[in-house]
């Protein structure tokens, strides 16, 4: 048994909208918290996503994702970001997060498209004292951290998911089946809430 009492915990943070959370998601943080030997990753859907206007209500995204993180054990789901009034920026996060777990060491999980934005987020510069970010491979995007703080970044392959929430989205809208993208408590949920089938 690891002894956590003499050494910093260390705790994942996996931001996203999570409209719907995905087996891509689910994946990316399992690797990564193998990879990094992490104590938990803590799953935190957004509360308002400014760059995407029209999301599911931050109450439906934030259930679908307690659903689908339930049988991990490592793996729990932080209200944060939804229970924070204005839109949702990843600084505030991690500050908030980092008064919850003082001595713990954060280390933010992102996609490849994710991080190639990162220079667009708010106050990108004090991201790096905050957390170390992990920024793991998807299926049709390059992967590239230059410009980004070496020592603060890491990158890791990941097993190759060609999911997305989008496409999960017009999936059900289109009457196709999501079974085996999400998990099947995602998919039960949808189907009871009628979510996503009114997009065009
Ligand atoms: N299939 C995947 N493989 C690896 N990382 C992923 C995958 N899908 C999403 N991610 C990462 O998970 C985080 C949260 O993603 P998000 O909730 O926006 O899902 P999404 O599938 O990208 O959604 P949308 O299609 O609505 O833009 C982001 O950092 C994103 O890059
Ligand atoms: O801080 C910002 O300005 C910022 C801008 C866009 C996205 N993010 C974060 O990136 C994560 C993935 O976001 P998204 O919109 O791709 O689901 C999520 O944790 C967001 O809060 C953060």
């Amino acid at each position: 048994m690891v002894d956590t009492a003499q050494r910093r915990l260390k705790i994942g943070v996996m931001g996203g909208t999570f409209d719907p959370i995905h087996h891509g998601h689910l994946v990316a943080a399992s690797e990564v918290a193998q990879s990094f030997g992490l104590d938990e990753v803590i799953f935190v859907p957004t509360g308002q996503p400014y760059q995407k206007p029209g999301a599911t209500s931050s109450e439906h995204r934030y259930l679908m994702t307690v659903i689908a993180t339930a049988s991990n054990p490592r793996f729990t789901v932080s209200r944060v970001d939804i229970d924070r009034e204005g839109p949702t920026f990843t600084i505030d996060t991690l500050r908030d997060l980092h008064a919850q777990h003082p001595d713990a060491e954060l280390f933010f999980i992102s996609g490849a498209d994710a991080i190639a934005q990162i220079f667009d987020w708010k106050d990108v510069r004090e991201l790096w004292s905050l957390a170390h970010f992990v920024a793991v491979t998807r299926p049709g995007h390059q992967l590239s951290i230059s410009g980004l703080p070496e020592s603060d970044v890491s990158l890791l392959e990941v097993p190759a998911l060609a999911i997305s929430s989008t496409d999960c989205r017009s999936r059900v809208s289109r009457g196709f089946p999501v079974w085996y993208l999400v998990p099947d408590g995602v998919v039960q949920y949808i189907s009871k809430h009628h979510l996503y089938r009114s997009l065009t």
